[in-house]
């Protein structure tokens, strides 16, 4: 069983370290500094690697910043074209900032 799933698209970065951050709704916000996660893709869910938490932080979507993108991977307009696609409408998101400990 995963804790958290990411798109198929960004297993690379996440597994290789260039992907720290993820930004995410109230839904999953519960997540606590110190806590592994078992990380899955979103499209099957295999397993693929474990991180470790290290922050969680209430972002709005208009405080976005070329840091969160840089954590991202991402230029800063792409960032906000990917939370637009998957959050429509959605200000007030959780960024989650960890490392990968393990992986599959
Ligand atoms: C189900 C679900 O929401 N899955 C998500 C949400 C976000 N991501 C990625 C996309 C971006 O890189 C950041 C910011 O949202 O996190 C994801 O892979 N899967």
């Amino acid at each position: 069983m995963n804790d958290i799933t990411f798109f198929q698209r960004f297993e690379n970065d996440i597994v290789a370290g260039r992907k720290t951050i993820t930004l995410r709704d109230a839904s999953e916000s519960h997540f606590t500094p110190g806590q592994q996660l078992r990380v899955g893709r979103y499209e099957d869910d295999v397993y693929f690697c474990t991180i470790e938490v290290v922050s969680v932080t209430p972002v709005a979507l208009d405080q976005l910043t070329d840091e969160h993108a840089r954590q991202e991977n991402m230029t800063l307009p792409e960032l906000k074209e990917v939370i637009a696609e998957i959050y429509p409408g959605l200000n007030e998101l959780y960024a989650i900032v960890f490392t990968r400990v393990t992986k599959a």
